[in-house]
């Protein structure tokens, strides 16, 4: 099989690095690709999304943790040392735990829970996008097949989630009213458990990869993984943010959830659920959009709470009145500036999708 990724034969890649650089190569793919610097995290972060945004999220992330145990189990029974054995198995106990209501799974589905889903949609998997299962699948293929190098290479991108975990945890409390320090349990034990195995399987590569073709080879295992982190989270983007095109299959705001959950979703749904390009934004009752003189500075005035507005919020505001659809709004855009009415489309749902979720805006 050819590789998944052309590797660019220079005199450089084919020298052997030493350990330390070896080290350095993989961090600096990790700064390149890491699913940190994704779109759709940073808006999971920073609080942009919504909630049914951030239940897409939960329940699509959870075939990863599910398939997590069964990717180590089939990199175990690649491993002829025990002493290897021993060490490795200790991931599976960490996502299986030691007995029924125990372990990583456990705490996820908690986390699917707590943001509104009942177990049993969230475990049927049905409502999983397929892009999300090819991913996942994928990585459980790629240790399957390559060598044992590659496979222990993939996982290598635990060495950066740690910074994202602490960042995500962060961003999430703060952001969100309906997301507590208990949904997000989870991923109180990876911070500890991600850098020992991060520890791990970076000195397993730097005394294993001991030739420069092995060495692009475990760079070329963790680029992968990269993408099957990235790809899980364009799909999410592409379905759940913008353009909003959810497969025929894959789950739908209000269902798989427990009754109270998809009563506030009903409730919601006539007024700030998603916004697709298809929905016709409006100010909600008595929400007016406001000069304030002394300022120079465009508000949204709503009761007891006034909203600053950058330009580029104004621009979409002004068109926003109650008839255009948000397509309609992006073409004039597109035709005001001079610019692409999908890219624009793409931004001014995140935008009005921002403003839904504090209730400034409906449709
Ligand atoms: O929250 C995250 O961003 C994140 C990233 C990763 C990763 O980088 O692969 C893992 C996890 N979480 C995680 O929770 C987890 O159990 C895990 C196992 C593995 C792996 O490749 O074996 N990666 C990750």
């Amino acid at each position: 099989m050819t590789a998944p990724f052309p590797t660019p034969v220079t005199d450089e890649s084919q020298r052997l690095l030493s350990p330390d650089e070896l080290a350095a190569a993989l961090r600096d793919i990790g700064a390149r690709r890491y699913h940190n610097l994704h779109p759709f995290h940073r808006l999971l972060h920073d609080g942009k999304l919504n909630k049914d945004q951030v239940r897409a999220w939960a329940l699509n992330r959870y075939y990863y943790q599910a398939m997590i145990p069964i990717k180590d189990a089939a990199v175990l029974a690649r491993m002829e040392d025990a002493s290897l054995r021993r060490i490795w198995r200790q991931r599976i106990v960490d996502h299986d735990g030691d007995a029924p209501g125990d372990g990583g799974i456990e705490r996820w589905l908690k986390l699917a829970e707590g943001v509104g889903f009942t177990r049993d949609y969230v475990e049927s998997t049905q409502g999983i996008l397929s892009a999300t299962r090819f991913s996942v699948d994928a990585y459980v293929h790629f240790v399957k097949e390559r060598s044992l190098l590659e496979a222990i290479a993939s996982s290598l991108t635990e060495m950066f989630s740690p910074t994202i975990i602490s960042e995500r945890v962060a961003g999430m409390l703060k952001n969100y009213d309906f997301i507590t320090k208990d949904t997000l349990a989870y991923f109180d034990k990876r911070l500890t458990q991600a850098p020992r195995d991060a520890d791990f399987a970076l000195d397993y590569v730097q005394q294993h990869a001991t030739t420069p073709q092995l060495q692009r080879q475990a760079m070329a295992a963790l680029t992968f993984k990269c993408n099957v982190l990235w790809t899980q989270l364009d799909a999410l983007y592409f379905a759940y943010v913008a353009p909003g095109m959810i497969p025929p299959d894959a789950w739908t705001p209000g269902t798989g959830l427990v009754p109270e959950a998809a009563a506030t979703t009903t409730a919601q749904a006539a007024g700030t659920g998603t916004l697709g390009p298809h929905d016709v934004p409006r100010l909600p009752r008595g929400v007016r959009l406001r000069h304030d003189a002394v300022r120079d500075q465009h508000v949204l005035l709503a009761p007891e709470r006034t909203f600053d507005l950058d330009a580029n919020a104004v621009a979409v505001l002004e068109y926003v009145d109650g008839t255009r659809t948000v397509r309609d709004i992006a073409g004039l855009l597109a035709e005001k500036f001079t610019a692409d009415r999908a890219v624009i489309e793409a931004d001014i749902l995140v935008m009005l999708n921002d403003l839904a979720t504090k209730r400034v805006l409906e449709r």
